[in-house]
């Protein structure tokens, strides 16, 4: 059996399952075909297969690129991670695959609520990133609010006919600005946000406040080359 043969065989299910168009295969274009094939499999790589949007790996690509970004510019950027609510009590009273649906609906709404150059991610199983560059930090809250509103607004029609109400908990830090930093620690700011969020009582937003994220003592190690580098391998660890 040629292993070369099955491996694009698989490739090309792969991409027809995630509905890639290719251009034919015809004598004379195997090059421009083949390069199709490869553009493909990237993008499929970056992107979850339930949602489409930017998978966990990317999103902490597109974090630490951001990163770099606001230590250079001074701009402002915002990090939004969102909880749907009581999640496991809709697996449980409709089953998983409406579950996924409830996902997919909420992936939807994130994408419909904020700007093209904003990323939105799935980042677990009923959590949800999203990156917001140049996001001054008077328009944060709003912006935060207008995603958690998104959420709640409609209920979400499951392909059995019932009508599920969701909410969604949401926190939110800003990138540090002028410092390197590392997008462990500015996921662990957001995180602890999310958690507030819940244990206020859900369907709110917290975000912490713009001041606070100044600097921390790994990131000052991080400033003045002290070597407290938060490693990539303790990132690919997270993952
Ligand atoms: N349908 C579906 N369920 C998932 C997926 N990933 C994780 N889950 C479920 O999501 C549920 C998350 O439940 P919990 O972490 O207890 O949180 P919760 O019920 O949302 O409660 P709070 O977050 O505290 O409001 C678990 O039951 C997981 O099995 C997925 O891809 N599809």
């Amino acid at each position: 059996m040629d292993l070369r043969k099955l491996q694009l065989e698989q490739a090309l299910t792969l991409l027809q399952q995630g509905r890639y168009p290719l251009p034919p295969r015809v004598e004379g274009n195997g090059e421009a075909w083949l390069q199709a094939v490869l553009d493909g499999l990237c993008d499929l790589s970056l992107r979850d297969a339930l949602t489409g949007l930017t998978n966990r790996r990317h999103f902490r690509a597109v974090l630490e690129r951001e990163i770099d970004r606001v230590a250079r510019t001074g701009e402002s950027a915002l990090l939004l991670i969102l909880d749907i609510d009581h999640f496991k009590r809709i697996n449980d009273t409709y089953g998983h695959e409406s579950g996924d649906q409830v996902i997919q609906a909420v992936g939807v709404r994130l994408s419909d609520s904020v700007r093209p150059m904003d990323t939105v991610a799935r980042y677990g199983g009923e959590e949800f990133a999203i990156m917001l560059p140049n996001c001054q930090p008077t328009f944060g809250s709003a912006v935060a609010e207008r995603v958690r509103v998104a959420i709640e607004a409609q209920p979400v029609k499951l392909t059995s006919g019932h009508e599920v109400h969701i909410t969604a908990s949401v926190g939110g830090a800003y990138a540090p600005q002028w410092v390197r930093s590392s997008a462990s620690l500015w996921m662990e700011r957001a995180d602890l946000q999310l958690y507030c969020a819940k244990t206020e009582g859900r369907n709110r937003v917290c975000l912490e406040q713009a001041a606070i994220s100044s600097v921390s003592a790994e990131e000052k190690g991080m400033l003045f080359g002290l070597g407290a580098h938060h490693s990539d391998a303790q990132d690919a660890s997270d993952e």
